[in-house]
């Protein structure tokens, strides 16, 4: 499966809505890779309110240091009541990003208790087509804050990323959750998936 995005004509972050994953309802997402450059998701949910879901990068071995990360270390918890036969799961606190390369294989595992909820969104760089530009790639910086983060220090991030040369294509709000976003243009390679912890 190739979730299809639009090719194009200048940097920009293609819509989508917030997704529910829920015990009732949807309760995971397939592996697939995007059809664009970069991905990203934040968890607007507050993990106790669900069992299971997380990020599944099937293709990916898990770190030396599991403690290295965060995100991965949460893993090592969640592994033991529902282990994927490969790879890693990224286990997001509230607020945070997951940002990946879009051409990287990944789930999102089954929920099994409760909702989850993630706002996804998919980023794309001009060109006819993203996965012939590989050399062109500026990733993504994702400024996500959460609730206690205030308006001020979301601005001082945006202006620190556009005196680095780069440009914010978006800033969010998300008002159910007190949470912010904004998503910008950096000249920094990526070359994983990379975890941006929440404001705390
Ligand atoms: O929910 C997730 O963790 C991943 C979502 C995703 O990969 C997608 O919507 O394309
Ligand atoms: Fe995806």
């Amino acid at each position: 499966m190739n979730l299809a995005c639009a090719a194009a004509t200048e940097p920009r972050l293609l819509p989508d809505p917030a997704v529910v994953y829920d015990e009732n309802g949807q309760r995971e997402l397939a592996p697939h890779t995007d059809g664009c450059l970069v991905s990203f998701n934040i968890l607007l949910s507050d993990p106790a309110d669900f069992d299971g879901g997380g990020t599944h990068f099937l293709d990916l071995a898990p770190p030396d240091d599991p403690d290295a990360d965060p995100a991965i270390a949460r893993d090592a918890q969640a592994r033991a009541a529902n282990p994927p036969d490969t790879g890693i799961v990224a286990y997001s606190a509230q607020g945070d990003a997951v940002v990946h390369s879009a051409k990287l294989t990944h789930a999102a595992r089954p929920v099994v208790r409760g909702q989850r909820l993630v706002l996804v969104g998919f980023a794309d760089t001009p060109g006819p087509r993203a996965d012939q530009k590989a050399d062109a790639v500026r990733s993504v910086y994702l400024i996500s804050v959460k609730e206690g983060f205030d308006d001020a220090r979301l601005d001082d991030a945006i202006t620190a990323v556009t005196q680095a040369g780069g440009s914010v294509l978006q800033r969010a709000a998300h008002d159910k959750f007190k949470t912010l976003s904004a998503l910008a243009f950096v000249d920094v390679e990526l070359d994983g998936p990379v975890h941006i912890a929440g404001g705390n």
